[in-house]
């Protein structure tokens, strides 16, 4: 290339680029790297000198220290691989911790510059030196303690009866026992996914008990044993017989969002409740082993322990929203438009009423991909607690790409109004029409007019490319949960009634009856039992709770929420996105 331009055509940005990808391409090859950029060095340094057009950069570029260096890197790498491998790999790969006491000296005689002295301070750091440590240990396969030998009375038919030493640490064996219904004998009931039986690969649910550490087990209950096992200290031998049929455990694992708190220390039906799963409504969990058929093995994303839960849990009746609790006047101002006389899952038990009853719902991690359309955003909260003031104000921040759905209604168009501005005006068939084909996400009537939020309205939205934000009652949140919607559901709850009434001094609560009218305290304590009632009911479906004490600050955590759903991953149930599983 430079050849070529030695009679003097000047240089481009193309050639430039293309001189680049030739270095970079050197680079991967690591073929005397140094050498060529001497030979680009000398060439160019004649065109700089005739200063022709963009040598200088490339001049420049090239003499850069952080290019030498990492040429550099490059060629001791590849010296690395073939002579330190062998020479210093082998001489002091074990013995890194003596090596790193050799350096913290020879840093004490030398000068301290600010580069030695963090060096001195990562080299001395306990959590670093144990690294070492351990590195050097496994190194130089020093594990410890060394297992005692195996009996020589092995039989000679080695699937009879199995010799397994296991070294117990401070975690438990996880693996349970239980008496044989039939046989009497003592058996391992279960190994827990990821405990010490399971890594070692040696205990298998069913194998026969017939000595632990020495003792026979023969004609001991499983609490006996047990407490063999607690005493024993370091290693364990155990001599059993092996289970003629294996589990073959070709299981995937998935996910599930807990739709109910679960106590094993309550469910008098649990096996061993030491080895039962607590979890919270709404928690993930990752389902490792479903053998059984009654208990799943299962672990909360975030921790690595696996326990067991009940698959099987069936739920007592979910409470029934009270909605006599909730003051009506409020909920008409907020809901005037769509106050539900009557709730959601009284008239679709099939879908809602089911769906909060299930135990468990099986999720995936879902990320929306830029060009899908967005999720929908529900805000849900206790009345009174600011849902609408905050969804004003969201929207407000950004009106071009946040917007409300337009609710439908039965009642005649007022001369100011525009149809499709204020309201939907339809007639109470079509209203009616609309209801019984599922398309309304929730409605209600007031003064004997019909109101209520259509799917129609929100998907309208969200063909304009925008987010769009509604409010609903929490029954509704059923009907919103579909594959087409992906609704991220946000709960606004209240802060506590000290602060309440701090944050509150001055606002008023919007009713159609009252203007002006100050909180109260009996607000207050209405706004926080009725949050609590839904936490309790509908708290599994919030993907996010919002605290809205101080307004401002409750705005920007929404805001950030909104984003969150749209751009970041989130579990969601896993029909949702069924059909991409699809081949
Ligand atoms: N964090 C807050 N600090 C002070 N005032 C607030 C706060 N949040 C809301 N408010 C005020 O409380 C009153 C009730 O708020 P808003 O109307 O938004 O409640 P809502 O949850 O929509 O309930 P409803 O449906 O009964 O109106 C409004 O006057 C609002 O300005």
């Amino acid at each position: 290339l430079l050849s070529s331009h030695k009679s003097g055509p000047i240089f481009g940005i193309f050639d430039l680029l293309f001189m680049l990808k030739c270095i970079a391409t050197f680079c991967l090859l690591g073929s005397g790297l140094s050498h060529v950029l001497t030979l680009v060095l000398q060439e160019l340094s004649l065109f700089y000198k005739r200063d022709a057009n963009g040598v200088g950069v490339l001049y420049d570029l090239l003499r850069s220290p952080w290019l030498q260096a990492l040429l550099k890197v490059s060629r001791l790498c590849l010296q690395g691989q073939s002579s330190l491998d062998n020479r210093i790999f082998n001489k002091y790969l074990p013995h890194s911790a003596m090596l790193r006491q050799q350096v913290v000296e020879l840093l004490r005689e030398v000068p301290q510059s600010t580069e030695m002295k963090e060096l001195r301070r990562i080299l001395r750091n306990p959590h670093f030196k144990a690294l070492l440590s351990a590195h050097d240990i496994v190194a130089q396969k020093d594990f410890e303690p060394i297992l005692p030998p195996l009996p020589d009375s092995i039989p000679e038919n080695e699937e009879a009866m199995r010799i397994v030493c296991l070294v117990k640490n401070k975690q438990p064996l996880g693996a349970t026992i239980k008496r044989h219904e039939v046989t009497g004998d003592i058996v391992v009931a279960r190994v827990i996914h990821g405990g010490l039986a399971d890594r070692s690969g040696l205990l298998y649910a069913g194998d026969k008990l017939v000595e632990v550490n020495g003792v026979s087990v023969e004609g001991l209950e499983p609490e006996q044993v047990i407490h063999i096992l607690s005493l024993s200290q370091g290693t364990i031998m155990f001599k059993l017989i092996p289970v003629s049929d294996r589990p073959v455990s070709n299981q995937t694992t998935f996910y599930v969002r807990a739709m109910a708190d679960y106590w094993p220390l309550q469910d008098p039906a649990i096996p061993c409740a030491d080895a039962g799963l607590p979890f919270k409504k709404g928690e993930i969990l990752q389902i490792v082993d479903q053998n059984d058929i009654l208990w799943w093995q299962a672990r909360q994303v975030s921790d690595l322990n696996a326990l067991f839960w009940n698959s099987n849990q069936t739920l007592s009746q979910p409470m029934m929203w009270n909605i006599a609790g909730f003051r009506r006047s409020m909920r008409l101002c907020r809901r005037k438009s769509r106050n539900s006389q009557q709730p959601c899952y009284a008239q679709c038990p099939n879908s809602c009423y089911n769906a909060v009853a299930a135990p468990y719902e099986e999720v995936v991690r879902y990320q929306r991909h830029p060009t899908d359309r967005n999720r929908l955003i529900v805000l849900v909260g206790p009345s009174g607690v600011g849902v609408n003031e905050l969804r004003r104000r969201l929207i407000g921040m950004n009106p071009h790409h946040l917007q409300s759905a337009v609710p439908h209604s039965t009642r005649s168009q007022k001369s100011y109004e525009e149809n499709g501005r204020e309201y939907h005006y339809v007639s109470k068939e079509t209203f009616e029409n609309m209801v019984y084909s599922h398309r309304m996400l929730e409605h209600g009537e007031y003064k004997g007019h019909l109101y209520g939020t259509s799917i129609d309205a929100v998907r309208t939205v969200l063909d304009e490319g925008k987010i769009c934000i509604v409010d609903l009652e929490p029954q509704g949140i059923q009907m919103a949960r579909t594959h087409e919607l992906k609704p991220y559901i946000i709960f606004i709850k209240p802060p506590s009634m000290s602060c309440m009434r701090q944050s509150r001094k001055n606002a008023r609560i919007l009713t159609d009856y009252y203007v002006n009218m100050k909180f109260k305290d009996e607000d207050f304590q209405e706004m926080e039992d009725s949050a609590k009632k839904m936490e309790a009911q509908f708290g599994q479906f919030f993907d996010q709770v919002i605290v809205n004490d101080n307004l401002q600050e409750a705005c920007v955590q929404l805001l950030s929420a909104v984003h969150q759903a749209q751009d970041e991953p989130q579990w969601v149930p896993a029909t949702w996105i069924c059909s991409d599983f699809q081949p």
